[in-house]
């Protein structure tokens, strides 16, 4: 399977990508900035169509079924992504019921807006990402990392049976890491879901996850029990991303940059 951007150069963020996750399996995405662990991540989510290749999930190909039909599937995966989508003047306790929505009716879901439905269930599921404090807080109040708290709890409200999460801990602090990773781990598997959770963080991943599948530039350099990854695997996936030892000088600039040309 393969996948690009619309806008940009249309280079492929995604190429010849072989991969296929059972229930219940674990596995952590890996790589550096631009490798395309975000752009898998909607592309399983079915939020982007690949541009070649074939991908199913649940066994379905979404791009060849209706509307609605892709609609109803889309309900059976959850992305949560690194920087959550919140209603900025919304309660939390309203986002994250905000999960629930393929799950009302339509007079349910009106009515939860005036006055949330289920506040108990909110409450557990921000409880177990230490956050059941803010589940009246307002969501432009909360800091970066209580936000992308507040994302996770929503996934503990859907049914997915496929929880795809983009870097959950680039706001966190070590303590609440462990919590949210252990938490989003039994979540999975209490449900049998499929867990993909891409995270910068090698070490916690390979403490983590028993599959580790890594990407750059668009392709999956390898994909292994964790215990068959070696450091100079790591080291080798993230080679050239260190800071350039002499940083070029002004004049050297192309053209195109000097004269601030952005179109
Ligand atoms: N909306 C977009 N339009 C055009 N190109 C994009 C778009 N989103 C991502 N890309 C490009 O696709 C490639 C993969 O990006 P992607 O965000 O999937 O990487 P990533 O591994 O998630 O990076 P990071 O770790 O920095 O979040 C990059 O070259 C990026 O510049």
């Amino acid at each position: 399977m393969s996948a690009r951007h619309a806008g940009g150069t249309r280079a492929y963020a995604l190429q010849g990508i072989t991969l296929a996750v059972r229930p219940g399996e674990q596995l952590a995405l890996i790589g550096p900035s631009g490798a395309g662990k975000t752009t898998l991540l909607a592309t399983l989510s079915v939020g982007h169509a690949p541009d070649g290749g074939r991908f199913e999930a649940f066994g379905l190909d979404p791009w060849r079924l209706s509307d609605r039909e892709r609609h109803k599937l889309r309900a059976r995966l959850f992305l949560a992504p690194q920087t959550p989508p919140l209603p900025p003047r919304q309660r939390v306790v309203t986002a994250v019921l905000a999960a629930r929505l393929p799950q009302w009716s339509l007079w349910q879901a009106l009515a939860s807006l005036v006055r949330p439905a289920e506040p108990e269930a909110a409450w557990r599921a921000l409880s177990r990402f230490n956050l059941g404090d803010k589940l009246y807080a307002r969501v432009d109040r909360l800091s970066g990392g209580e936000r992308q708290r507040c994302g996770l709890a929503r996934l503990l409200l859907s049914s997915a049976q496929a929880l795809l999460v983009d870097e959950p801990l680039s706001a966190l602090d070590p303590a609440l890491s462990q919590l949210t990773l252990t938490t989003l781990q039994q979540e999975a598997a209490a449900r049998n879901a499929a867990l993909v959770c891409s995270l910068h963080q090698v070490d916690l991943a390979l403490a983590h996850f028993p599959r580790i599948v890594a990407l750059k530039e668009g392709r999956i350099v390898f994909d292994l029990p964790r215990d068959q990854v070696t450091q100079a695997m790591i080291d080798d996936l993230y080679l050239n991303e260190q800071p350039p030892a002499n940083t070029p000088h002004p004049v050297d600039l192309p053209a195109k940059l000097a004269v601030g040309a952005c179109l």
